[in-house]
């Protein structure tokens, strides 16, 4: 695991978007996990104004977000689905048939599940996944449970991560109490992880994930597995690790 600690925002965006620019540089049809929440925002206005700077194309890529809420229409601001357009693929070349969001609104979700899953198994393997961190280790929407479920699935919200997540809606209440994940089993089959964490609330996790014991209590502990993870912290994220 290489774990990079970077004083300022800017340069850990910076680093987060070269290494997503270089790996399209290399191969333009690469297979991309991408990740929503407020961590990846510096990220992707990087990758924005490289690809207006002419140096970064997404044409020939294809992506898979991780995670979308049950029962959020598309339209709804706080869906991921608008999440990515105004973040990322709104400004960019992305081929929109090529953009994979799981569907919160499917009337079947096992359905809609099984749907994902078999995208994914067309593509074989993401090339390489984003991650941002929940308070309580969960990644996607993994939450920390006794167990662990290896594909795409539907999932109870955690109060905690409702709570977390309630800065992007009205009112607490609207926060949706279900969502559809990716399983840790797809996400730790990426080549390469790209966990970017940031700010001192996340200190304690990051720490208990990164060099804690490897449990289902800690959904992120088990990236200690992965052959290739890079890290990316603000110092205060990186501030408990030893
Ligand atoms: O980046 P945030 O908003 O702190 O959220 C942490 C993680 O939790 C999620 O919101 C849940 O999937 C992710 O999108 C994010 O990576």
């Amino acid at each position: 695991m290489n774990i990079l600690t970077f004083r300022t925002d800017d340069e850990l965006n910076k680093a987060g978007a070269g290494i997503i620019t270089g790996m399209l540089q290399t191969n333009p049809r690469s297979i991309l996990g991408l990740a929503t929440g407020g961590t990846p925002v510096g990220i992707y206005r990087e990758l924005v104004e490289t690809h207006r700077q002419g140096l970064v194309s997404f044409a020939k890529a294809t992506t898979f977000n991780l995670d979308e809420y049950v029962g959020l229409e598309r339209t709804h601001p706080a869906s991921y689905f608008a999440f990515m357009q105004e973040h990322l693929f709104g400004s960019v070349d992305v081929d929109p048939a090529a953009c994979h969001i799981p569907d919160g609104t499917a009337a079947d979700l096992k359905a809609e599940c099984a749907r994902y899953d078999s995208l994914l198994e067309q593509v074989g393997q993401i090339d390489m996944q984003l991650l941002g961190l929940g308070h309580n280790g969960h990644i996607g929407f993994n939450e920390p449970d006794h167990s662990l479920v290896r594909s795409t699935h539907a999932v109870e919200l955690r109060e905690q991560t409702r709570e977390a997540n309630a800065r992007f809606f009205n009112k607490p209440e609207e926060v949706p109490t279900h969502a559809i994940t990716m399983g840790v089993g797809t996400i730790l089959k990426a080549k390469m992880i790209l966990l970017v964490v940031r700010g001192q609330d996340k200190a304690d996790i990051v720490a208990r994930a990164l060099q804690g014991p490897i449990t289902t209590e800690c959904p992120a502990s088990l990236l200690q597995t992965h052959p290739h993870v890079v890290v990316l912290l603000d110092s205060e994220a990186g501030s408990r690790l030893k």
